[in-house]
């Protein structure tokens, strides 16, 4: 279970103060997907952020009785003068899973060939994301946070290996995805919620959380 009690979050601009997050409550539950939208700008970023401890609130308790991983496309653990079997090895030592294991997973799904041992430093964009979404499959979370507005990997062979892998992982556990279009949360949740004005609206269906959201966004 993931929760936030009364969370806030906003930033200085230097002209005014940018609201995130107004003193919102709610939670996500183990095995009920949850799609976030919001409009470009709004803070999905900063939120998936808090809810794996990369962004602290301003007040409010965040609790996390699950393993979360970090955001699908976050680069901050990789360095880019490690290759990537030799950071794999590395987080999965901090992760305590077998090295050996980590490296052979990740290898193969990210099909970056001799790449793998050369530093990330010298891959392009595609390659980065591939690796990383391959770390992210490689390591066992109970929920896994998505940003669409990550880099992602426009490789159809690798996508589609990727996918489903995440697809069989999805069974087993729950994904909370943030976008600002409906349809890409379609194949990845049921329960939706909308961020408005600093709070976070949930609602039973998608189709729900689209209503008060295009009545955001067009009206
Ligand atoms: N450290 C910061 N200092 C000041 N403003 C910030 C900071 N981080 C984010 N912001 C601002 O907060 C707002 C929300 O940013 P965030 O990246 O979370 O939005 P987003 O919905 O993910 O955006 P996009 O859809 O464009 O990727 C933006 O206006 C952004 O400029």
């Amino acid at each position: 279970m993931l929760e936030f009690s009364g969370v806030s979050k906003s930033f200085w601009t230097g002209e005014r103060r940018k609201v995130i997050l107004d003193r919102a409550s709610f939670r996500v539950d183990i095995g009920y997907s949850m799609g976030i939208l919001a409009p470009n700008g709004t803070g999905k970023t900063t939120l998936i952020k808090m809810m794996c401890g990369l962004e602290k609130p301003d007040e409010g308790t965040i609790t996390r009785n699950a393993r979360i991983s970090f955001p699908l496309g976050f680069m901050g653990g990789i360095l880019n003068k490690l290759s990537a079997k030799e950071n794999a090895r590395y987080i999965a030592q901090l992760y305590g899973l077998d090295p050996d294991y980590v490296e052979a997973f990740c290898r193969w799904v990210c099909g970056i060939e001799e790449y793998f041992d050369m530093p990330v430093g010298t891959y392009s964009g595609g390659m980065k994301a591939r690796f990383n979404f391959s770390l992210l499959l490689a390591l066992e979370f109970d929920i896994y946070l998505i940003d669409e507005g990550m880099p992602s990997s426009t490789d159809a062979e690798f996508n589609r290996r990727a996918g489903g892998i995440l697809a069989e992982r999805m069974k087993n556990s729950t994904v909370v995805i943030v976008s600002h279009q409906a349809t890409t949360l379609e194949k990845f949740a049921r329960r939706a919620a909308v961020l408005r004005d600093g709070k976070l609206y949930q609602f039973d269906t998608l189709e729900e959380a689209k209503q008060l959201y295009d009545y955001q966004t067009q009206g």
